[in-house]
């Protein structure tokens, strides 16, 4: 196992800190080069030894968790990120499953993407390839380390980890099982590092080393999205936050309307893909407005609604435009009722993040128009917006949510931690 993985390293002199990175990323670009012709079967036992392990270490993995998580109370982390921090033994078995089926799903690497003959003679084909190196810093959520190292192995790629550091211990103990697993299997064991320090500055030098790392994938908040995007010497893949809409029209079914509501605020308000807003036609307002705020109150969620809405939640305080346009995270709602669909699609516009959005109706028609009209990287008709996930949308897991529209977007899985190559073979052509 690396050296470089094994302790947190601080307050390293700047020279010091240049020179770990630098080795993180050399040692990356050699394994990422052996990576990409290793066979899927290794790959594949590699992810269900480690999903095994992942379960069996349960207890120590919960400890180390603890850890992390009694500091991160005890310096008054909000709960959304605590929520974010916490393992539990359901979301190690969640995270095993997702390393399990990852390992079923097929092998991007060397996946014949298209292909054809043509008129003279000549085989075209268009392979899968890996990306290379991937600098992945994100959050302190350790299940995402997981998903990531399972993602980025099995798509080919060597992955440099930069978890939040509220999670230092649960990262350093996942890290240890992943990669000590690694030589096992005949992977390179450089397949997967962990930036050992908790320096921001490490951040810094490694965006500038494009000349070995292919991509960078922040996944946070919006500060540290912009700093990579403005920083970065390699492409981004990222999402800046989740303003995600359900728009329930006129023609909806109220009690799945109220269900998929429910479901799209509470079941895990701490999410990006959590709905921020819900939107309701004005004709159903005096009908479902009640009923919708009798069951949402009763979940805890704080709702802030227009003056329409008001008049049928009278617990509702006044919505402004920077609810609109914030990412709360939390149990908070903002509610605004509209006249028709133009106008729940103009707010959407105007206020949402292209990520999610949902509309509910029973009518086809209507929720073709939104489908067409709604540029988001996912569009969700009579379902709950939690669904744009990676592991529910059949990827395995998802190194994280694009709304680019360049190269990815949506959950990145295998097939977005992938590029592709031109195979042009002849029998002696040339051209005319
Ligand atoms: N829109 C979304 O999808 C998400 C929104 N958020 C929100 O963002 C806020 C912060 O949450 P948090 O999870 O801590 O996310 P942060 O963006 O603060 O941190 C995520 C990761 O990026 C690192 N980081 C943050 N800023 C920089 C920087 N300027 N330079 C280098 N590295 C940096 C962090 O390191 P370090 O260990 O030093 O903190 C951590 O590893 C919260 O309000 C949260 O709810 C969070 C995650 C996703
Ligand atoms: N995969 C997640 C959604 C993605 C998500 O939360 O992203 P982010 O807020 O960037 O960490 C889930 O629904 O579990």
């Amino acid at each position: 196992m690396s050296q470089l993985a094994s302790a947190p390293l601080e307050s390293l002199p700047a020279e010091s800190l240049v020179g770990l990175c630098d080795t993180l990323a050399s040692q990356a670009r050699i394994a990422a080069t052996e990576l990409a012709s290793v066979r899927s079967d290794a790959k594949n036992r590699w992810l269900i030894a480690a999903a095994d392990a992942l379960v069996a270490a349960t207890e120590s993995l919960l400890a180390a968790n603890a850890v992390d998580v009694a500091s991160a109370t005890a310096n008054g982390l909000s709960a959304a990120s605590i929520d974010r921090l916490t393992f539990t033994p359901g979301r190690i078995q969640k995270a095993a499953e997702g390393l399990r089926q990852i390992a079923s799903l097929p092998d991007p690497v060397g996946r014949i993407r298209d292909g054809q003959v043509r008129p003279n003679g000549l085989q075209v084909q268009k392979i899968g390839v890996p990306l290379g190196v991937i600098l992945f810093i994100y959050e302190s959520r350790p299940n995402v380390t997981l998903d990531a190292a399972g993602l980025c192995v099995k798509s080919g790629n060597a992955v440099i980890l930069r978890g939040g550091s509220e999670a230092f211990h649960s990262n350093t103990a996942l890290h240890r099982l992943l990669a000590g697993l690694l030589p096992q299997f005949g992977l390179p064991e450089h397949a997967v590092q962990l930036v050992p320090t908790q320096d921001r500055a490490a951040v810094g030098h490694l965006l500038r080393m494009g000349d070995r790392i292919d991509l960078a994938i922040p996944r946070g908040g919006e500060s540290l999205i912009r700093r990579v995007a403005a920083e970065a010497t390699m492409p981004v893949l990222k999402h800046y936050d989740g303003i995600c809409h359900v728009y329930v029209d006129a023609a909806a079914d109220l009690e799945m309307a109220e269900r998929i509501i429910i479901n799209a605020k509470c079941q895990r308000p701490g999410v990006c893909n959590a709905a921020e807003t819900v939107l309701i036609h004005r004709d159903i307002a005096a009908t479902f407005l009640p009923r919708l705020g009798t069951a949402l109150t009763g979940q805890g969620v704080e709702i802030r609604g227009c003056e329409k809405t008001r008049q049928f939640i009278p617990n509702a305080t006044i919505v402004t435009e920077k609810d609109f346009s914030t990412e709360h995270l939390a149990l908070i709602l903002s509610m605004s009722v509209v006249s028709d669909l133009t106008e729940a699609i103009r707010h959407i516009r105007r206020f949402g993040s292209k990520h999610t959005d949902a509309i509910i109706t029973r009518d086809l028609p209507t929720a073709q128009r939104f489908v067409q009209e709604v540029d988001s990287a996912a569009v969700v008709v009579n379902a709950s917006t939690r669904f744009n996930d990676g592991f529910e949308l059949g990827l395995g897991a998802e190194i994280g949510i694009s709304t680019d529209k360049f190269h990815a977007r949506g959950p990145c899985g295998l097939e977005e931690l992938t590029s592709y190559k031109y195979v042009i073979t002849g029998m002696g052509q040339i051209r005319e």
